[in-house]
């Protein structure tokens, strides 16, 4: 059940949105879409979805081309948040379960089991303005994924909510993937990418950037951050030629440098000069490597 992007172009007159992109999405995958502003993440999911018509290129699921009328394939959280506010929640997902072709039954089992998963069992009866909007957006996703979807695409899935409820939705998310979802995931924040997805896309003005394995992406960038806390005077480590960013925090420094080579000579710099309480080498973060590639390509 993989997801294939091949060759997917959308223009809209003159300005490509999206630019021959090829993607492959593997089944029981959380994958990452990631992209500034105007990236052309939306525009992808759209074509999708069937939304949207591609100006050129094929878009199959497990070899086939997406069948739209079986719409209980797919799942969407889209970003811009959109509920029925005068429904009670039990129409709201009854109304969108019906549409998937679910029975009501089934569908209030279904509800019934969520509600009390994320906490707010007594959510079935109050009307959606009633609601916060982190607690709106708990139902936006039982919305999205009530059909038990093979596809599930979440848009910012984890904007606007509390800790203790990103926490709540990830560990939903999880579960849905463990069952054999594969999960299309959009987001800014590049922390929760880091925690959960295994393959994922940087998209810059309609064209990858980045694409692969998370691991190799970080290995192949070949910048590493380092991490000193010394009671001493570090500066003199910023000369070093290969440090490429320092940092002065509380205990110590932060830098980024070349590769390997060059934290070997900082860390033989530091011998005999004084306390190291801590030299920790520590791959790139994913918004290292988001900043210097989205960067990069503005220049
Ligand atoms: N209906 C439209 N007509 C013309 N241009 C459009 C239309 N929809 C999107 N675009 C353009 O396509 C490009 C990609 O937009 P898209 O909404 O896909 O980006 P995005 O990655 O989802 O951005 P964001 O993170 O801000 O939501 C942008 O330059 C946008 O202005």
């Amino acid at each position: 059940m993989t997801l294939l992007l091949n060759q997917v172009t959308k223009r809209y007159g003159k300005a490509t949105a999206v630019d021959h992109l090829s993607l492959e999405i593997p089944e029981k995958e959380m994958f990452g879409f990631l992209g500034g502003n105007g990236a052309g993440k939306t525009t992808t999911f759209r074509m999708i979805l069937g939304l949207l018509d591609r100006t050129e290129g094929d878009i199959t699921w497990n070899g086939e081309p997406i069948n739209y009328d079986k719409s209980h394939l797919i799942g969407y959280l889209p970003e811009e948040r959109g509920l029925y506010p005068k429904l009670t929640v039990k129409e709201q997902i009854v109304y969108l379960g019906r549409l998937r072709g679910m029975h009501k039954q089934e569908i209030i089992k279904e509800l019934e089991q969520w509600l009390e998963r994320f906490k707010v069992p007594e959510y079935m009866a109050k009307r959606v303005e009633e609601l916060s909007k982190g607690n709106q957006q708990k139902i936006q996703f039982i919305s999205a994924v009530i059909h038990k979807p093979k596809l599930l695409i979440l848009d910012e899935p984890f904007s606007g909510l509390d800790p203790v409820n990103v926490e709540m939705l990830k560990e939903a998310v999880i579960d849905l993937k463990q069952q054999g979802t594969s999960i299309v995931f959009s987001s800014h924040r590049m922390e929760h990418v880091e925690e959960l997805c295994e393959h994922l896309c940087i998209l810059h003005k309609g064209t990858p950037v980045v694409q692969g394995s998370l691991r190799e992406i970080k290995s192949s960038f070949g910048k590493k951050n380092i991490v000193v806390h010394a009671d001493m005077e570090l500066a003199f480590l910023e000369r070093i030629p290969g440090v490429l960013r320092y940092k002065k925090v509380a205990e110590g420094c932060e830098m980024q440098v070349q590769g390997e080579d060059v934290a070997q000579r900082i860390f033989s710099e530091l011998q005999g000069k004084g306390f190291v309480r801590k030299f920790e080498l520590e791959e790139p973060s994913l918004n290292d490597i988001f900043i210097e590639k989205v960067g990069a390509s503005y220049e």
